[in-house]
């Protein structure tokens, strides 16, 4: 059986830097190649980043795009690399811009890979799985291709793929099976969302199963806004091996040899049992026929030189580090992309605050994170301390900035009472960060973890003020569960747990008046985020939701709160996704809106 050794870049791009992003295929192409590796493949729209939302309706845009897989594939051969193939993700057009009066959006925009070979773009592919559902809107913005390229390379033909291709049964798969290819490259755009990579390796088994071929699937990693790509690149047998799998949530080059059938299916035979369609969001499309197109290279692959190359298989890790990683990597690469040299926060003492704060520092260092105690007249005295105490163990920058004086002298000059009051006091402390941000040149970062979004438990243009938001997704019994988990690892490690006990075990307090704590106005954090979670993330109605056992009066005055609070979310920070449903485009709901569930 012939041999090749693949190498899957697992790398991190920027959208829109296409110089940026060439200039690193080329370094993890050199890297590739001193690793003996005879095809290197990198992620789905590798060129311009992903995803370049309605930046693809830009003609200069596309033309930028597929100039550079031109050049790219000159210059790899100027670097001594032309004998390397290069599976690269870029975006193409063949038709009208939708510019032009007959064309509609997406008209002629194509979601490609090319194979670069001795200086030239030897091979393209349109993906023809085109994601339109959760944060994807790709028929938008994409034509799907109807054909499937197949390049011979040496003794074994390779198919080539995009991404969504693998998330649905038929077409591709299907095609490379008729094609009877020995090797499938599937390169992704695959956002991070929690348990995501336990549905991966499964469904690349059925593809590999599908289409009768190993299937060599490279992820990129990284933050994109709201977006964090967690990698998981892997390598899977036609009969389900698992041969080689990245981490999550870093760079690597992963090379390993595989043994690939010159010659592996029959064609007439059907695909095994259990190759059938799946998709995380449920959308199952036919088994459409594509045309297969062979290409043949003017080019021989280099030779298989050296010793064997196996890139062993990662370690699965808990749902909190896993989360806890996306996390980080989400906040670090929204600041450095932004070109921020670091944060501000209010640090009140509180959960909220101490788990941004820890993942602030683990992101960007002590040194780049500013964190600002408050205190108002109704600020405990275990408040300041607790603040004080997280910035000593993390090592923050650490300031204090009384707010009393300020909040009186609008009592002064204004007559407020009630809420307008409390109110006033998280106004105050958005307009102290936003002046140190204007100041000192801080990103702001807020606070409010997903449970209290989904019910509007928070001040608007008060501590909802911010450009970024580390919890936005993260619902609040899984933000106490973060602490814990980093304050265990770090004392595992031997080092100093950055939360204090206190911030993890007192119970929630807005304190923005005498003695106020959340249980005021919100039920138990376990009994209201289970009910979010049937609600939100699983679109269940109020009667489902009774029916699964929740009190009938709470259920009714929970969904209410969610939905009178839809104007709260649509002005709010974008924030890391880490669930199937993140507020934003994952849930789109309309802010004027009288439907309201059963009562
Ligand atoms: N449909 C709509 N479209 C656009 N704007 C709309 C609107 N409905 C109200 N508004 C505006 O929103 C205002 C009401 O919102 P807002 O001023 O925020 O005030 P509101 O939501 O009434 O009060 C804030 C709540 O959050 C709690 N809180 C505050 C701070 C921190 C925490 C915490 O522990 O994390 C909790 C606080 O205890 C209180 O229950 C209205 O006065 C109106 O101006
Ligand atoms: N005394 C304070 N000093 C500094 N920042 C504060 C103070 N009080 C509130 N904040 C800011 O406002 C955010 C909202 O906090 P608040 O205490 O009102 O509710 P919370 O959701 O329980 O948050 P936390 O768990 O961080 O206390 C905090 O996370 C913090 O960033
Ligand atoms: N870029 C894509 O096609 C991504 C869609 C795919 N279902 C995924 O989440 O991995």
């Amino acid at each position: 059986m012939p041999s090749l050794r693949l190498a899957l870049a697992q790398v991190n791009s920027t959208v829109g830097d296409i110089p940026g992003n060439a200039a690193a295929v080329r370094r993890w192409t050199r890297r590739a190649a001193d690793a003996g590796a005879q095809l290197v493949a990198f992620p789905e729209m590798m060129l311009t980043g992903y995803p370049i939302e309605d930046l693809v309706f830009r003609d200069s845009l596309v033309a930028a795009s597929r100039a550079a897989v031109r050049q790219l594939a000159a210059d790899l051969a100027a670097d001594g690399l032309g004998d390397v193939a290069v599976v690269v993700g870029y975006v193409d057009a063949d038709g009208p811009a939708p510019t032009s009066a007959d064309a509609v959006p997406g008209s002629g925009r194509r979601d490609a890979s090319a194979l670069l070979l001795g200086g030239e773009v030897a091979a393209t592919y349109f993906k023809h799985h085109l994601p339109n559902y959760g944060v994807f809107d790709e028929d938008r913005y994409f034509e799907p291709g109807t054909s499937l390229t197949v390049v011979r390379f040496g003794d074994v033909d390779v198919a080539l793929t995009v991404c969504e291709d693998l998330w649905q049964a038929g077409g591709p798969f299907a095609a490379a099976r008729r094609a009877r290819v020995g090797l499938v490259v599937n390169i992704n755009a695959s956002p991070y969302e929690l348990d995501k990579d336990d549905v991966r390796l499964p469904l690349v088994r059925r593809r590999a199963a599908e289409a009768g071929a190993t299937v060599a699937y490279v992820n990129m990693i990284g933050g994109q806004d709201e977006l964090v790509f967690d990698g998981d690149s892997m390598i899977v047998t036609a009969t389900g091996e698992l041969l080689t799998r990245a981490g999550q949530f870093t760079e690597e080059l992963l090379v390993h040899d595989v043994e690939v059938e010159a010659d592996p299916v029959d064609a007439a035979a059907p695909p095994a049992p259990g190759a059938s369609a799946e998709s995380l969001h449920g959308e199952v499309r036919g088994d459409d026929d594509l045309t297969i197109e062979r290409v043949r290279l003017a080019v021989a692959p280099r030779p298989l030189t050296g010793g064997p190359a196996d890139g062993g298989i990662a370690e699965r890790v808990t749902d909190e580090a896993e989360i806890w990683s996306a996390l980080t990597l989400g906040l670090h690469d929204y600041v450095e992309k932004n070109g921020f040299r670091s944060v501000v926060l209010g640090l009140s003492g509180g959960i909220d605050s101490a788990v941004v704060a820890a993942i602030a520092v683990d992101a960007l260092g002590p040194q780049r994170v500013v964190g600002v105690s408050m205190p108002s007249g109704y600020s405990s005295t275990h408040s300041r301390d607790d603040a004080a105490d997280l910035a000593k163990r993390t090592g923050l920058d650490y300031r204090s900035e009384p707010i009393q004086p300020m909040v009186d002298a609008f009592l002064a000059n204004m007559s407020l009472s009630g809420l307008a009051v409390e109110n006033l006091q998280a106004r105050v402390r958005g307009v102290i960060l936003m002046a140190l941000s204007n100041q000192e040149g801080h990103l702001v970062l807020t606070t409010g973890n997903k449970s209290e979004l989904a019910v509007g438990y928070s001040t608007l243009y008060g501590d909802s003020v911010g450009g970024f938001n580390p919890l936005k997704d993260v619902p609040k019994t899984m933000v106490w569960r973060l602490a814990k988990w980093r304050n265990s690892d770090a004392a595992r490690r031997g080092g100093e747990p950055p939360i204090p006990e206190n911030s993890i075990t007192k119970p929630p307090s807005a304190e923005l008046r005498p003695g106020q704590v959340d249980t005021d106005s919100l039920p138990d954090y376990d009994v209201l985020d289970a009910i979010l979670s049937g609600y939100i993330d699983g679109d269940r109605g109020r009667d489902d939701l009774i029916a699964a056992g929740h009190d009938a009066a709470l259920v009714d005055r929970v969904l209410r709160m969610v939905d009178i609070a839809e104007y709260k979310r649509r002005q709010s920070a974008p924030g890391t996704k880490i669930s199937i449903k993140a507020f934003g485009r994952d849930r789109r709901l309309p802010i004027t809106n009288r439907f309201r569930e059963g009562a």
